[in-house]
């Protein structure tokens, strides 16, 4: 082996754009929507590239072939995490399953979290999410305008619920706002090269009265409310086990199946309980928020898809998840949600554990691996270039017309298998490291976007001067990306929609 790795040192590094002594790429490196700028990189030197980022070896990979081989196929070497020094230690976030080191912490928790959500048919949690669907219209009946933080309600408490049994019925809870805090910090401070803390790791060592040392007073505040919201939750279920008035949650499972945990396994639950929350709210959100923003920009799809609830749904009754099989269309619009409003662009970088080889270039041994699932952009400008990049998603190869938005192209596949692959494959993330919420995240979606569609209409909002505003479907964000606020309009379908969420509340009030 050691003759092996000789001579995989004669190898080449893959190609990439040619960068300046030492710092290498860092200055080109752009801080904000890096997955366009890496695409447009990757039509030039193609879909395996390198990039040096002070010193640090990273691999951008774009396109479905080299993702899977390298990260599905060969995933034993491809499924760490690269150290973020002040995210991930200084805060406190290796601990949480997202970016932990590969190993048998990582498999521990995401067991815990996968064997939770394989029951999730029998366990009450689709149940919820159906009732909290229902919750989810009436309150964009009774306020549509503030349909932006009932999103966020209808995935914090759904989340809180199953991992906490606590019920929260506002959004602006002291609870909820101190755990959307931590991932906003989170989205904020993974983002690689986010902070200059993970590109200079010595400025760790910096004193805290050093001038310019703000960082050190962010790193205390993150940490600190990375602690409450671990903390503050999982002590009450505790407190409740004891007084015997638990309801069944994930962390009351774990208290109760591991009676004398020792205090890393402690730790380790009370972050994989956390975990569920700081990757699967945020995540969830952005992905509703695409769904109202493409109805407001595409009423023919928001058509098709209504007519297609209206013949499969009794009148007079709500969807609910044994409806899913025979609405294909609103699978196809899920499909095409995550395609173009990609939440996690990049996905989370990866990391090789060994030297690689592929193609005849070199992978060294702990580079940072990107792989760049991004499609989107409904911008003008951008829209031409975005035929020149190269990305999954936004393939012209594998999604004709990648910038039309079109949930049909997925019913037509037929004619060729290998065209439109279901984006779920890419949007999720790759090998060991794919998201252990996919399937939860997948029934919210669904459940979201069929009650909303069969209650409401939604439209462009109308503004002061009675002129519809279009929302110019800009995207934001850190490691995640969310549609930039916008408006829209939403109305009830038909007269009867309130009384029929309401029926359809009481009567899961009643089972529940
Ligand atoms: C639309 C919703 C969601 C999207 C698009 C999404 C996407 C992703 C992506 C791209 C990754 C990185 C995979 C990789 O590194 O290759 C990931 C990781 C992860 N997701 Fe999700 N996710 C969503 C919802 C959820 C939900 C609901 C949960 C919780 C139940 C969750 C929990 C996690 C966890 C714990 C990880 C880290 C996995 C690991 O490092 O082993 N996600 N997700």
């Amino acid at each position: 082996s050691h003759l092996i790795k000789k001579n995989i040192a004669r190898y080449p590094l893959p190609p990439g754009p040619p960068g300046f002594p030492i710092i290498g790429n860092a200055l080109q490196m752009p801080l904000e929507k890096e997955w366009r700028v890496l695409a447009d990189w990757a039509m030039k030197y193609g879909e395996i590239m390198h990039l040096s980022v002070l010193g640090q070896h990273v691999i951008v990979l774009s396109s479905a072939d080299v993702i899977t081989e390298l990260l599905e196929k060969r995933s034993a070497n491809y499924s760490d995490r690269p150290r973020f020094p002040m995210a991930g230690e200084m805060i406190g976030y290796s601990d949480y399953i997202s970016i932990t080191p590969y190993g048998m912490y990582h498999r521990e928790g995401r067991k815990l979290m996968m064997n939770a959500l394989a029951a999730r048919k029998t366990t009450g949690i689709s149940d919820l999410q159906e009732s909290q669907a229902l919750q989810l219209c009436r309150r964009l009946l009774d306020t549509p305008a503030d349909f932006r933080s009932h999103i966020r309600w209808f995935v914090c408490s759904t989340a809180f619920e199953f991992i906490y049994g606590i019920h929260v019925d506002r959004f602006d809870d002291p609870i909820i706002q101190s755990v959307e805090t931590v991932a906003e910090d989170f989205s904020r401070t993974v983002k690689p090269g986010a902070f200059f803390m993970d590109t200079f790791p010595f400025l760790k060592y910096v004193p805290d009265w050093f001038p310019g040392a703000r960082f050190k007073t962010i790193v205390k505040e993150c940490r600190e409310r990375l602690v409450f919201a671990r903390d503050t939750p999982y002590d009450s279920v505790n407190m409740r086990i004891k007084e015997g008035v638990a309801t069944p949650c994930f962390a009351a499972n774990l208290i109760e199946n591991y009676p004398n945990p020792s205090p890393e396994e402690d730790h380790m639950h009370r972050c994989t309980a956390t975990s569920f929350y700081i990757s699967g709210a945020d995540t969830t959100a952005s992905a509703i928020g695409t769904f109202f923003l493409m109805m407001t920009l595409h009423q023919d799809v928001q058509r098709k898809a209504q007519a297609e609830l209206d013949s499969v749904l009794e009148p007079g009754t709500l969807p609910k998840f044994n409806d899913r099989s025979k609405l294909p269309y609103i699978d196809a619009l899920i499909q095409e949600i995550h395609r173009c409003g990609t939440v996690v662009p990049l996905a989370l970088p990866h990391r090789t554990t060994q030297e690689d080889m592929y193609e005849g270039y070199r992978i060294p041994a702990g580079a940072t691996v990107i792989a760049n699932s991004w499609y989107y952009s409904l911008h003008s400008g951008l829209q031409e270039r975005s035929n020149n990049s190269r990305a999954v998603l936004h393939d012209p190869l594998l999604y004709s017309e990648p910038e039309t938005f079109n949930p049909e192209r997925y019913l037509s596949k037929a004619a060729d298998q290998y065209q439109n692959p279901d984006p779920r494959a890419f949007a999720f993330g790759y090998g060991r490291r794919t998201c252990p919420g996919r399937l939860l995240a997948d029934d919210s979606m669904f459940i979201t976007v069929a009650t909303v569609l069969a209650s409401f209409n939604i439209t462009e909002a109308i503004g002061m001067d009675g002129i519809p505003i279009k929302p110019d479907a800009n995207y934001l964000g850190g490691a995640l990306s969310h549609p930039a606020p916008f408006e829209c309009r939403i109305t009830p379908r038909f007269p009867e929609v309130a009384r029929l969420i309401t029926t359809a509340s009481a009567t899961r009030d009643v089972i529940g």
